[in-house]
């Protein structure tokens, strides 16, 4: 699902009105009135107080509307003008006219602080004070109204944005922003709902299709792609019948150091559950047992030595290299992996101490091969490209260093980001328990198992970290977020195919 900025957003409006020969205001009502539609699926006519606060602009025309077909269908419903202007949209107007007419009960004006209405623990409140026309931080007393919704224990439903929250850059600190509980929002999802500074105040998000120029949607060049279920359908290879393991490639894992040998069974394990032919690993000898032990289906090559990697093989016939895992930063681990950079023509794919050597020995950068893929945490990242000031600033930061270095960065987080070249593919599955130590271990392994079978890099990315979510996903729904462990997202790889492969609808929601 595209991203788009609310200038291309605005431009997609207006193509519409025009395109479909229709007025601004038949498009906020169609657009209010999806909102109505999921606000009635899930109340279902329930007699709970609901408060809907409305900004001037279009944002609040929505919140009027959403209010009269409430009204209509004898909800509980009170309205309140967030007046911060005399400057009201003409859409705004119409359908303040529109409810006027409908009832005796006015929307109230609120003008300053002595007019906050009463908010309990079970109204029902809609924030559509401000969307994306916002350009400026909240002042005085719109900000304390925004302050003092947050600090009622009202559930909050924001349309299109929370209001305060801009679609291009990141509150300053003590900034008014609406903390919403679910955000409903038009067309397509604004790229600030997964940066991590921001998310927290969009709550659970659903994108409502309002039915805006195709033709102008498709051509668009998005700020960002939302990778859910359909976008991983379409990168997906069925296999063919007649095929043996040999097509399906050969990873190879090279790290682990002493203590650290877990690293490399969960990442050899995903490789395998993701499908490779083949997976052999490269570590000390301390480690042979170990492996050999958990992981019959792989083959073990060891190092000289007993605790770390010294001497790395490079002639071995992989077609993909998995390296970083539990290596360890000792100098003879440098050199070799030094020397493994300047040999290989591989595909690569490098995590944990792996990048961490790339940080501190920066001169390793020029020999990555083309379109390796990076793995890094934000502080992994932080060593590798120095800090950012905010979350806009630090995409900005990765797109340089991509340029220059022409590889691929998984950033890993509640969303991970993908960036390659001037795109950048969000993911939307996963889930807070997989914060959980080796996680990382098996997305490195799922990404190297879906090149070694073929996959373009950027495809085994962005794949690899939606079914390693969606992995996931299916473990936290059997074991809880605590209960949850690593080697569950690797055992699972296989029903986040299966899943993938399913029948089953998805509704408009984009996992
Ligand atoms: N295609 C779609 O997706 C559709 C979108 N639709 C809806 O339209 C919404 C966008 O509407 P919008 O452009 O009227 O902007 P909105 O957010 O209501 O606010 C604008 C007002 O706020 C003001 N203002 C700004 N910052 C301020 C501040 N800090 N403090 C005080 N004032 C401030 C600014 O005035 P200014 O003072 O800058 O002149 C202006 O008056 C969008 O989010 C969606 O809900 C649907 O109806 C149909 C289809
Ligand atoms: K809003």
């Amino acid at each position: 699902m595209k991203i788009l900025t609310a200038s291309q957003i605005k431009e997609a409006d207006e193509i519409t009105i025009k395109n479909q020969n229709i007025s601004s205001e038949d498009l906020m009502e169609r657009a209010a009135t999806q909102v109505f539609n999921e606000i009635h699926k899930r109340l279902q006519g329930a007699d709970l107080p609901v408060k809907i606060f409305c900004g001037i602009g279009n944002n609040g025309g929505d919140g009027l509307v959403i209010a009269r077909l409430l009204m209509e269908h004898s909800y509980n419903v009170k309205v309140f003008i967030v007046n911060y202007s005399d400057n009201r949209s003409p859409d705004f107007l119409s359908n303040y006219d529109k409810i006027k007419n409908l009832s005796h009960n006015w929307p109230e004006l609120l003008k300053g602080e002595d007019d906050f209405p009463e908010i309990n623990r079970g109204d029902f409140v809609i924030d559509a004070i401000f969307g994306i026309g916002l350009n400026r931080p909240l002042e005085g007393w719109v900000a304390k109204m925004v302050n003092f919704l947050n600090a009622s224990s009202a559930f909050i439903l924001a349309i299109d944005m929370p209001s305060g929250l801009f679609s291009d850059k990141i509150p300053e600190e003590g900034d008014a922003v609406i903390m919403a509980n679910f955000t409903l929002t038009f067309q397509t999802p604004k790229l600030v709902f997964f940066l991590p500074e921001t998310m927290e105040f969009v709550g659970d998000m659903q994108v409502l299709e309002i039915g805006l120029d195709r033709d102008f949607l498709s051509k668009i060049t998005p700020s960002a792609q939302l990778i859910g279920r359909q976008e991983a359908q379409n990168l997906y290879n069925p296999r063919n019948k007649n095929s043996h393991k040999g097509n399906y490639g050969h990873v190879l894992v090279a790290g682990g150091s002493y203590g650290k040998i877990g690293s490399i069974v969960l990442a050899t394990t995903a490789s395998l559950r993701t499908g490779a032919g083949l997976s052999t690993v490269f570590i000390p000898k301390c480690g042979y047992e170990i492996v050999q032990t958990a992981l019959p289906e792989a083959m073990v090559l060891t190092d000289a030595n007993y605790e770390m990697l010294t001497d790395i093989k490079t002639d071995l016939d992989a077609d993909v290299i998995c390296f970083g895992m539990g290596v360890g930063r000792d100098k003879s681990t440098v050199e070799t992996f030094k020397e493994l950079l300047k040999e290989t023509k591989k595909p690569m794919v490098i995590d944990a101490d792996g990048l961490n050597i790339l940080s501190e020995y920066n001169e390793l950068l020029q020999h990555l091969p083309e379109n390796t893929v990076l793995t890094p945490h934000p502080k992994e990242l932080q060593r590798l490209i120095g800090e950012w000031t905010d979350d806009f600033d630090k995409i900005r930061k990765v797109q340089e260093f991509i340029k220059k270095r022409k590889v691929i960065v998984v950033l890993k987080g509640a969303h991970t980001f993908i960036f390659e070249q001037e795109n950048i593919y969000i993911n939307n599955t996963g889930n807070p328990g997989m914060a959980t130590a080796g996680s990382g271990d098996v997305l490195s392994g799922v990404i190297a198992g879906l090149i070694s079978q073929k996959y373009e890099p950027l495809v085994a990315a962005v794949l690899g970290v939606y079914l390693h979510g969606k992995s996931g996903d299916i473990s936290a729904e059997k074991l809880g977020y605590e209960g949850m462990i690593s080697g569950d997202i690797a055992q699972n790889m296989g029903l986040a195919f299966s899943d993938l492969l399913s029948e089953k609808e998805n509704g408009a929601r984009a996992d």
